[in-house]
């Protein structure tokens, strides 16, 4: 398809010997909004990872925003993750540096060079974080939620396809999570960028119903919309 962003078809998802999930087959659409979910164990992490090429796609073919997954190389990958963003549970901030320091640290490692658009770009995403005046702080000084929506700047830096979301609202309270759930759905409608987003959140998908991946006894079902 055309338009897909991700598209899995007969894969097999491994952890080292482990076959964790078998026969995949799924694609999201540009701008689709899509949860993970599953039990603890069901392979939720390993499928975004391998999505990310943290894991290799042994069998069964992929596309992730127009990267091939099984003919991947390990020199390919910076180029694959610099068209995803990607944001985990525990948000992954360099501690030692501020706000300003991280994201351009994350800027330069993905080959940005004129200073003023670097700086365009960041006034921009933490505008729309709704974070325009956290600059020199550093993570320790912000909250969970905060330092989530800096993640979440983070990872929409480069323009990206789509977002890869691990459980992003795992280490916040219910009222911070349906606040990072929302930046979500307004990042998805402002950007046009896709979401999968994992989570163990059924509260969250029943307020909030969309399409919906269930990872259960080695397979995934395509829940559609809920
Ligand atoms: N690094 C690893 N090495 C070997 N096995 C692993 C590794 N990581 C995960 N596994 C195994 O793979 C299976 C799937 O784990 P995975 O982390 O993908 O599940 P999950 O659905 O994301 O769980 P959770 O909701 O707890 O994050 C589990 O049986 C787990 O023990």
């Amino acid at each position: 398809m055309a338009n897909s962003v991700i598209t899995l078809q007969n894969a097999d998802i491994y952890q080292k010997d482990k076959l964790v999930l078998s026969d995949v087959n799924f694609s999201i659409e540009e701008g689709e909004f899509v949860y993970l979910i599953g039990k603890t164990g069901s392979g939720k992490s390993s499928l975004l990872k391998t999505l990310y090429a943290d894991l290799w796609l042994e069998k069964g073919t992929g596309t992730v925003a127009g990267f091939q997954l099984e003919k991947m190389r390990h020199k390919e990958v910076p180029y694959l993750r610099r068209k995803i963003g990607i944001i985990f549970q525990d948000f992954q901030l360099l501690t030692d540096r501020n706000v300003h320091q991280n994201l351009q640290f994350f800027m330069g490692a993905m080959g940005w060079k004129d200073k003023a658009e670097i700086e365009d770009r960041i006034a921009e995403v933490l505008e729309l974080v709704g974070l325009p005046d956290v600059l020199q702080k550093m993570p320790h000084q912000l909250s969970g939620g905060e330092q989530q929506r800096i993640a979440i700047a983070r990872a929409l830096l480069n323009h990206p396809e789509i977002l890869l979301a691990d459980e992003p609202t795992g280490n916040l309270d219910p009222e911070k999570s349906i606040e990072i759930l929302k930046l979500f759905f307004k990042i998805n409608q402002v950007s046009k960028t896709a979401v999968l987003m994992a989570t163990h959140g059924l509260d969250l998908i029943e307020r909030y119903p969309k399409r919906t991946l269930y990872c259960e006894g080695g397979k995934v079902r395509d829940l559609h919309q809920a």
